[in-house]
């Protein structure tokens, strides 16, 4: 995939593991998916979460979901997972392993980097990253164990340090804010809670793109000419 289609693919990243989801998973990534999602992530971590052989059933029944609307799946953290479903890639971030290693365990597969700097953003991309994850960029209940939550300032300084990767803003972001992210200069916004616990996924995913479409207009600059 080239980076103009992948960009087009990050507009509006769902992620959503068993535990994010208050009814059945795949009626909620099937929803999702429905309303416009455009990239989906199966995070299953927390507590509560599914283990073992369940856990497997579960990721291999939204990996069914995603090639049904013909949207790239990624597995969070979990390389041997990722591996045994041949998913089409891998999101990490910096506490979860060498990167050149886990760049070189995935060829040909779409790798993923939370970052929180420019430092960590050179670093990913000079590894071999696809794209990279920014945030949080506003306080989220979802995760407890995260960087102090950064506002638009870490997107703002990639772009303006010429880091032209695809970018997606993460952390507290729903259809109402979800425009700031996009006119700051990232190509789309990851969610959880936004999509997982509205009540009707497919209008959440389709407000979401809405919002990343309008915020991308008033940014040219973020446009790509091919
Ligand atoms: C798209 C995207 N961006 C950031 C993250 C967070 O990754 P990480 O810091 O490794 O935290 P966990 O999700 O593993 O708890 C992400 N998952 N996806
Ligand atoms: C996984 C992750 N990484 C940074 S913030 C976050 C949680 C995002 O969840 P929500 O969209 O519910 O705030
Ligand atoms: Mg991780």
């Amino acid at each position: 995939m080239n980076q103009y289609m992948l960009k087009e693919k990050m507009k509006v990243y769902f992620i959503m593991g068993s535990t994010n989801c208050s009814t059945d998973a795949e009626e909620v990534l099937e929803k999702a998916l429905k309303g416009g999602a455009t990239l989906f992530q199966f995070r299953e971590k927390g507590t509560g979460c599914l283990e073992g052989g369940s856990r497997t059933e579960l990721a291999m029944a939204l990996q069914k979901v995603c090639r049904r609307y013909n949207v790239p799946f990624i597995i969070n953290d979990d390389i041997q997972l990722m591996k045994h479903l041949d998913a089409d890639g891998l999101h990490v971030g910096q506490e979860d392993g060498d990167l050149a290693e886990i760049r070189k365990a995935i060829p040909g597969k779409l790798l993923g980097v939370s970052v929180h700097n420019l430092k960590e953003a050179r670093h990913a991309l000079e590894v071999g990253a696809d794209y990279l994850g920014v945030g949080p960029i506003y306080p989220t209940g979802t995760k407890t164990d995260t960087r102090p939550v950064m506002g638009y300032s870490v997107i703002r300084e990639l772009r303006e340090n010429g880091i032209d990767a695809p970018i997606v803003g993460i952390g507290g972001i729903s259809a109402s804010n979800a425009s700031g992210v996009t006119q700051a200069g990232a190509d789309g916004v990851a969610v959880i809670t936004a999509i997982s616990s509205h009540q009707e996924p497919d209008e959440a995913a389709y407000e979401l793109l809405k919002s990343v479409e309008k915020g991308k207009e008033s940014n040219p600059s973020n446009k790509i000419i091919k």
